[in-house]
Parts: C-alpha cells; sequence; structure tokens
C-alpha cells in the first residue's frame, strides 16, 4: 500500500561507526556492548575508527534495520546480535519518548544520512565491512562538550486547494538524546496545482515561491543537508495521469535547481492511506498520545477540498473483522504494530461533495450549464472554479431552498458511499481539522484562534440555522449551507457518529499544524512501514 522502501544496504552501512558510538558513550550502551557477541562489537568497533560520537540510538535502530537478508546471511554470528541491539534500542528510543512533555514534540532525523546520500550513492555494504577483526572494548570516547546541532526537513502538501510548506526544525542537544522538535514555519498559498493541469511551468512558478521562504528560513549552510519533499493528495489524484505527471515533473526539476538535498522519490501522489494514517500519528504524537505506552489513542477526520479522511485505532476486534480489508493499515513505530481503520474517500472532499451535489462532477457543457441546488441561496448565481475548471451554479430562484431540502440532496452523495465502523458508536475522541475546523469557526461555532470541543449535534444545530436564514450568513459564503449541511450528512449518516460524539476541533497543537506533513517527516526520516 504505497510503502516506502527501506533504504538498500549499499547506501546504509558506512554509518555503522556512528552505531558503535552509541555503544560506548551511555549507560545503556554499556548494558548493550555487554550484551553484544563479540564478532559485531569487533565489526563495529574497527569500521568506526576516526568516527565523531553525534549519533542517537533510533539512527542506530534505523541503520541496523537496514541490513539486506544477504548482509545478515553473510554476517550470520552476529544476526543474534542484531536483534538483541534492535530491541534494546527500541527501549531507549521508548524510554527517551516517555520522558517528554508534549509541548517537546521530538523525533529523531538523519541528516547526516542525507548528506551521505548526496555524496555516497555508489557506496556499498563490501567496502565497509571487514571480514574479522580483533575484539577491543576498551576504548570510551568521551562525551562531547557543548553539543547542539540544529536540522530542518521541508514537506510541501500539495493539496487540491492550495500547496503548503511546511519547514520542520529540530534541535539535538545532546548526542544520545533525541531531537526535539523545535518549530515549524508554514506557508499556504492558492490555488493548488491541479488547477495548473494545462500549464504545469506555471503551477511550478507557486513552488518556486514557496522554495524562497524556505531560503529564507533555514541558513545556508544547512541546504545541501535539508531534504526537500513534495507529496500531492486529492487534487492530482484526480486529474488524468499524464497531466499530474507533467506537474509532478516540473516540480521535480524545479526541486533539482534548488540548493536543498533532493532524496529519491521526492516529488510523489501519495496513497489515501497513507494521507489518513500520517495524519493519525501527527496528531497522536502532538498531543503526547504515541509514546505514553498506554496505547490510548485519539482518531482524527480530515476534510480536504477533493478528499476525506478517517483514521483511528479501534479497541474491539470486531471492528477490524466487519472492515473492508483495504481499510485496516498497520503502522509500525516504537517496537509496537498499531492496527488502524483507515480510509481515505476520494470525491468526498468538502469542494468535490459540492460539485456532487451540484450534478456538477465530470459533467460537460461547462459553458452554458448553470447547476442549481436548494442549499444555495435562491437568488445567487455566480462563476465558480475549482481544479482549473468554472462552473456556473445558482440557487433555485423560483423554488425553495433550506436545511431538509438540502439534506435530502447532499444525502444522496453520502447515503451508500461511506463505510460505517463498528466501533464509531462509541465514545471515543475524535480529532477534527482542515475544512471541519474552517466551517466551524465561520459559522461561529467555535472561536477561531483557540479552537474548541464540539458533538455532533452543534453541527447540525448550527447546518439547520445557517440554512435557514441564509441571507444572513450569505456574505461570509454562499457555500457555507451547503458545506455545514454536507458535514453534518457525511459524520451522522456518512460514518454514522452519535449526536453526542464529540469532536476536538483543532488547528494546531502547540503551534505545530495538525496535518499529515508532520508523520510524512518522520515517515522519510525513519521508515515507519506502513503496510
Ligand atoms: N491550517 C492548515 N490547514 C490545512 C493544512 N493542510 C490542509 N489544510 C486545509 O485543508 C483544507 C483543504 O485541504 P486540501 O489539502 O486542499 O484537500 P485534499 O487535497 O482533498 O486533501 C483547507 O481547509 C486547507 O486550509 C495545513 O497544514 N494547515
Amino acid at each position: 500500500m504505497g510503502a516506502k522502501a527501506l533504504p538498500n544496504s549499499t547506501q546504509v552501512p558506512s554509518l555503522l561507526p556512528s552505531a558503535l558510538s552509541v555503544l560506548l558513550i551511555s549507560p545503556l550502551s554499556t548494558q548493550i556492548a555487554n550484551r553484544t557477541p563479540p564478532p559485531l562489537i569487533s565489526a563495529l568497533h574497527h569500521a568506526s575508527a576516526g568516527s565523531h560520537l553525534q549519533w542517537q540510538p533510533l539512527l542506530h535502530l534505523y541503520i541496523l534495520k537496514s541490513f539486506s537478508q544477504q548482509d545478515r546471511a553473510r554476517t550470520a554470528n552476529t544476526s543474534s546480535s542484531i536483534k538483541t541491539l534492535e530491541s534494546l534500542f527500541q527501549e531507549t528510543a521508548s524510554q527517551a519518548f516517555s520522558c517528554l512533555q508534549c509541548r517537546q514534540a521530538t523525533y529523531y532525523n538523519h541528516h547526516m544520512y542525507n548528506r551521505y546520500r548526496a555524496l555516497n550513492h555508489h557506496s556499498n555494504m563490501d567496502n565497509q565491512l571487514p571480514p574479522e577483526v580483533p575484539v577491543a572494548t576498551e576504548a570510551v570516547a568521551p562525551r562531547p562538550v557543548n553539543f547542539s546541532r540544529t536540522f530542518y526537513g521541508i514537506m510541501f502538501d500539495a493539496g487540491s486547494t492550495g500547496t503548503r510548506i511546511h519547514i520542520y526544525k529540530f534541535i539535538q542537544k545532546d548526542p544520545v538524546e533525541l531531537p526535539v522538535l523545535d518549530n515549524e514555519m508554514y506557508h499556504a498559498v492558492k490555488p493548488g496545482l491541479s488547477a495548473y493541469a494545462d500549464m504545469p511551468d506555471v503551477g511550478g512558478e507557486s513552488i518556486r515561491q514557496l522554495l524562497k521562504v524556505a531560503k529564507k528560513t533555514i541558513p545556508k549552510e544547512q541546504w545541501i543537508q535539508t531534504p526537500v519533499v513534495l507529496k500531492a493528495t486529492a487534487g492530482l489524484r484526480l486529474l488524468p495521469q499524464e497531466k499530474a505527471k507533467a506537474l509532478l515533473n516540473e516540480v521535480k526539476e524545479i526541486f533539482d535547481d534548488s540548493p536543498f538535498f533532493v532524496p529519491n522519490n521526492s516529488v510523489t501522489i501519495m496513497n489515501g492511506t497513507n494521507e489518513g494514517v500520517l495524519a493519525w500519528v501527527t496528531v497522536n504524537f502532538l498531543t503526547g498520545h504515541l509514546y505514553a505506552k498506554t496505547r490510548k489513542t485519539v482518531g482524527i477526520l480530515d476534510l480536504g477540498g477533493g478528499s476525506t479522511q478517517i483514521t483511528f485505532l479501534p479497541r474491539l476486534k470486531k471492528t477490524v473483522l466487519t472492515a473492508p480489508s483495504d481499510y485496516i493499515a498497520k503502522i509500525n513505530m516504537f517496537n509496537s504494530t498499531f492496527e488502524l481503520y483507515t480510509h481515505s474517500y476520494l470525491g468526498n472532499g468538502l469542494i468535490a461533495a459540492r460539485l456532487a451535489t451540484l450534478g456538477a462532477l465530470g459533467a460537460d457543457g461547462l459553458d452554458w450549464k448553470v447547476f442549481r441546488s436548494s442549499c444555495l441561496p435562491k437568488k445567487f448565481r455566480e462563476d465558480w472554479s475549482f481544479g482549473g475548471l468554472t462552473y456556473k451554479v445558482s440557487g433555485i430562484p423560483d423554488g425553495f431552498a433550506g436545511y431538509k431540502l438540502c439534506y435530502q440532496e447532499i444525502l444522496q452523495v453520502v447515503k451508500g458511499i461511506v463505510h460505517q465502523p463498528f466501533e464509531v458508536k462509541g465514545s471515543s475522541i475524535f480529532y477534527a481539522f482542515s475544512y471541519y475546523y474552517d466551517r466551524a469557526v465561520e459559522s461561529g461555532l467555535i472561536d477561531g484562534s483557540r479552537g474548541g470541543t464540539v458533538e455532533v449535534r452543534d453541527f447540525k444545530k448550527r447546518a439547520k440555522e445557517v440554512c435557514n436564514k441564509m441571507t444572513k450568513y450569505r456574505p461570509i459564503s454562499p457555500f457555507l449551507c451547503m458545506d455545514m449541511t454536507y458535514i453534518t450528512c457525511l459524520l451522522k449518516e456518512g460514518f454514522g457518529f452519535k449526536d453526542s460524539t464529540v469532536l476536538q476541533l483543532t488547528k494546531k497543537v502547540n503551534n505545530v499544524e495538525t496535518s499529515w506533513a508532520l508523520g510524512a517527516i518522520f515517515d522519510h526520516f525513519h521508515n515507519l512501514n506502513i503496510h
């Protein structure tokens, strides 16, 4: 399911020196060293000659996991040691994570790994691992004084309604501790790349502009080792393949011309499963649930323009057993496998749903057809653009408008399409963001600067009010009735939430955007193996 492959063994082993470093510098490392058979220690030690002690445990786990089967066979004596090391490194990781406060969103990086990849594309394991060397255990390197380093990661979110850049800054204060996510710089432009389906070069301009922001934010000396990645969502998924490809090629060329580090597969269309899972990772990481060891997590609801995602960790086996098999995804993190219920509904994002309600999705005759709906103010008529196409839309001038009629129209867009997970009838908390958040603010349900907690019934109540007083809400948006009714209908008739289900509407947690982008940079730095 689109999981990124682990880097192959030819790219990783020259980092082995640093694996030894950690063996030598922390108390836990001493334990690891004591429990590790000599052949591995000696191989690592030999490889470590002249290395700097600046690697953190999880990176070593990453390295060790990256041994290919063949390499494992070749180092037969060491395979059990590797297992021992892996579990100890994971132990280290969960210990480190469990003592972090929520504010300190931490993660591990591999910026040296990036630099290594940039400079050593052709190295392989054969010229790194010596066959047999004498055991040497006495060397204990000193801990560097005033160690602190900063590194960055750039994630582009090419959405159906806009393109956003997330620039994450990490600080690692100690070589044996995990880096801390220090802050995020966020910038957005509209429209999304898909609006440039027929002029990819113009679309590329928006990427160039956002890269300028990255250059201003990230110190020059860091550019070469800062990975730049773009993941596109529903907008490009909905385009014909050649058009989407032309846009992605344009972006790749711009990245290649930039001073940043461009990893393999840096410009892709992300699959819906990863979109849902990575948003779940972001929210549960930022809220401290991921490393709390309690396995208590929160579900997420993401409502984009073209697609919508629901992801949560089922507590009941029945939820997994009664779900379509492709709605269940596994993710490996911190020595645990999370089996998640997740699905992305393409065409059920808020803006795509407007088109479906109006009967305009995939329609021809856009030059002359007028698409009408009782969800729009009666006297409203406008040319309205989405995804590079312009539609004539209007209310029903001599008909009726209002909540009931609107709800009936929208029901057709949701009914029979959205699967109802067994468990959402329960009392889990869901974090809802993107358009759930925006519309709750516009309709006055929550405060825009603080977010807030609402129940599903609050959306319904406010949708009724907006639809039955369209003129009052028209200056905010002529689509507000349609959008609020869609959200209500999606939550109730689609996912099957109870009126009393609590939704935590959130734009940011501790100043970091609730979006799949943070989860995606984690996935980039350390393959989360979503499958
Ligand atoms: N604040 C904020 N809003 C976001 C972010 N990413 C997406 N959105 C919002 O999500 C909605 C549309 O999502 P989009 O990515 O265009 O749609 P998709 O392609 O269907 O996923 C809009 O309300 C955006 O403002 C983000 O990182 N931060």
